[in-house]
């Protein structure tokens, strides 16, 4: 709490007004940021106890301004369990985030797509999670000041927000899957044998995020939305060999359209 503060503190004296929705862009979706209006833009680097951006296509920024009329603040570039980060540090920005008063949260990421029936630059709209990390945010003295011991995870996703993005989606032509996301620690890929255990238990979709990032802010009481970009086939017989690169490639061509629906949304 203390550090987080310290955060506070230094981002209440650049800012006058705080926006009350944030947007976490996830591999290769910074682009997201160009449509914004920019009124400030606050390198990681200069805010006290913010970790530093590791992974190739992630940003290093907070992005404050406005998005088609609404005032947002851009998370450009996340911090994942397999950078070495402790959990606190993962979910350090949505701690500070809650603090200058963020009510609701769109979190996206680059995704592999397990269900057979997906294709590569799909966007899915990610209804449940099923954490497969070793640990989370929450293990240790809980923080009453952010929320209770035992947070209720069973609707971890706004059902309201859920609606209106499947309406966007309808309005806008864009399709729009709907399944589970399974969250790993990276950062290795997955066996074939761990891809169909994946599959088995529930999951569609499979990243190295958001997890971790959606436990924190359920446990704070913030409203979120999760979108995934199917970057690449997480297929058995069809997986090719995985390079970020290409993840990064597909997420940047496929976000023009995760930016007219996350714009439709809000
Ligand atoms: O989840 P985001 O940050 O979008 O990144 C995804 O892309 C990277 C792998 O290419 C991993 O970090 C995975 O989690
Ligand atoms: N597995 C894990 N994380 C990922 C993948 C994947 O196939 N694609 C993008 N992030």
């Amino acid at each position: 709490m203390i550090k987080e503060q310290a955060a506070v503190d230094f981002l209440k004296s650049q800012i006058i007004e705080f926006p009350e929705t944030a947007i976490i862009l996830g591999s290769g979706l910074g682009g997201l940021v160009d449509e914004i209006d920019i009124e400030k833009r606050i390198p990681y680097s200069e805010i006290p106890h913010f970790p530093v951006v590791t992974v190739e296509g992630h940003g290093g920024d907070l992005i404050f301004g406005d998005l088609e009329g609404v005032a947002v603040l851009a998370m450009n570039g996340r911090f994942h369990y397999y950078e070495g980060y402790d959990m606190a540090d993962v979910v350090f920005p949505l701690r500070v985030m809650k603090l200058i008063g963020i009510k609701r949260l769109v979190i996206t990421n680059a995704a592999g797509g397990l269900n057979e029936d997906f294709e590569v630059g799909d966007l899915m709209l990610i209804e449940d999670m099923i954490s497969l990390l070793p640990e989370n945010p929450l293990r240790g003295k809980n923080s009453e000041e952010f929320g209770p011991r035992f947070p209720d995870m069973s609707e971890p996703f706004d059902l309201d927000w859920l609606e209106k993005a499947k309406s966007a989606a309808i309005r806008l032509g864009v399709k729009l899957r709907t399944g589970t996301y399974i969250g790993l620690q990276g950062p290795k890929l997955e066996t074939k044998a761990e891809i169909r255990y994946c599959r088995i238990i529930g999951g569609d979709a499979v990243g190295m995020s958001t997890v971790p990032e959606v436990i924190a802010v359920n446990h704070m009481g913030l409203k979120v939305l999760g979108i995934s970009v199917i970057t690449n086939e997480s297929i058995p017989k069809v997986a090719k060999e995985f390079t970020h690169a290409d993840v990064v490639a597909t997420a940047n061509k496929a976000g023009k359209k995760l930016v007219e629906l996350v714009k439709n949304i809000l």
